[in-house]
């Protein structure tokens, strides 16, 4: 499937229902994702038909890229940069554990639906995305009939502090930069109600650092930008605790980061917002983390 750059994607899936948002800031959420066109995200999704809403790790593979004063660079920079946010996702998918073909997995926060996707392509499972925006949620299920798949992965427009599944009904969820939009006590007691016992749930995100002291100015514009509010490393950590959820392990992916976001300040595609993350990984005031832990 490829996109036109508005985003759009005429659906013949059945259209995700739209209940009111809790909050007026879910509202301008809402807002925001249903407006969102941004060519870095649709041009890198139309690379494979996996459309990501989240950033890349991993070394760049500069024999592959070849010389920019080539011609067909930008193509190969494109391919690049989504290679490395599917590589992402890779990642937070091997710390999942094992899933069953039987099991259900939920994706919080899930944008276009590209990790959704992954997972079931992966483990064979049904895949339960949640989104505010009802052209994300329409956007993943169109593609998830394109791929034959709409049976076992499926978006919903619902509050993922409110999700609709039974206590104890999904064997893994996560979080792939979803969580800086919601308080972080209401979302884990969410993810932990829904989670088996013994379910594991992954985040990977991005936090400030309390070693720094304060959010910083850099951390600061991303907020803005995005319009979140992005949470200290501490803040996950504590509300897991007080939630039932066990770290198992807990991974700086800043150094693994910084590569895609260099390579990315170089691209045609640029939005303005690359700065802010480069010396805000830099100066230390802000980590890409992984967290995976047991639903104990
Ligand atoms: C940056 S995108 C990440 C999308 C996806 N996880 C990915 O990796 O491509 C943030 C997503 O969080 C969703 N979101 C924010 N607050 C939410 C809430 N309260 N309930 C459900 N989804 C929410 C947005 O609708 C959007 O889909
Ligand atoms: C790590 C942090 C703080 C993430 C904030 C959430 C967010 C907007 C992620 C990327 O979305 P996107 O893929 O739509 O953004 P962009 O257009 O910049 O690629
Ligand atoms: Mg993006």
């Amino acid at each position: 499937m490829t996109t036109d750059l508005t985003g759009t994607a005429a659906t013949d899936a059945a259209p995700a229902v739209i209940p009111a948002p809790a909050t007026p800031y879910q509202d301008d959420i809402a807002r925001y994702w249903n407006n969102e066109a941004r060519p870095v995200n649709l041009r890198l999704g139309d690379v494979d038909g996996l459309y990501h809403h989240h950033y890349g790790i991993g070394d760049v593979d500069h024999a592959a890229l070849g010389d920019p004063a080539e011609a067909g660079y930008e193509a190969k920079l494109i391919a690049e940069l989504h290679r490395l946010e599917s590589a992402q996702a890779e990642v937070l998918l091997d710390h999942l554990g094992p899933v069953r073909g039987e099991d259900t997995l939920v994706d919080a926060g899930c944008g276009r639906g590209g990790s959704m996707v992954m997972a079931h392509q992966r483990f064979g499972c049904s895949v339960e995305g949640l989104t505010l925006s009802s052209t994300q949620a329409d956007f993943a299920n169109k593609r998830a009939a394109e791929l034959g798949i709409a049976e076992r992965v499926r978006a919903r427009v619902c509050n993922m502090l409110a999700m609709p599944f039974e206590t104890g009904h999904a064997a893994g969820s996560w979080n792939n930069e979803s969580s800086m939009y919601v308080d972080l006590h209401d979302l884990f007691a969410e993810h932990s109600r829904v989670l088996a016992v013994g379910g594991r749930y992954v985040t990977i995100t991005g936090c400030w650092n309390p070693r720094y002291g304060q959010p910083s100015k850099w951390v600061s514009q991303i907020n803005a930008h995005f319009e979140c509010n992005i949470h200290s490393r501490r803040e996950y950590l504590r509300a897991m605790a007080d939630n039932r959820l066990v770290p198992q392990a807990v991974i700086d992916l800043t150094p693994q980061t910084l590569p895609y976001w260099e390579l990315r300040a170089t691209s045609s595609l640029v939005t303005g917002i690359e700065e802010a993350f480069i010396n805000s990984y830099k100066d230390g005031s802000f980590q890409y983390v992984l967290i995976a832990a047991d639903r104990v």
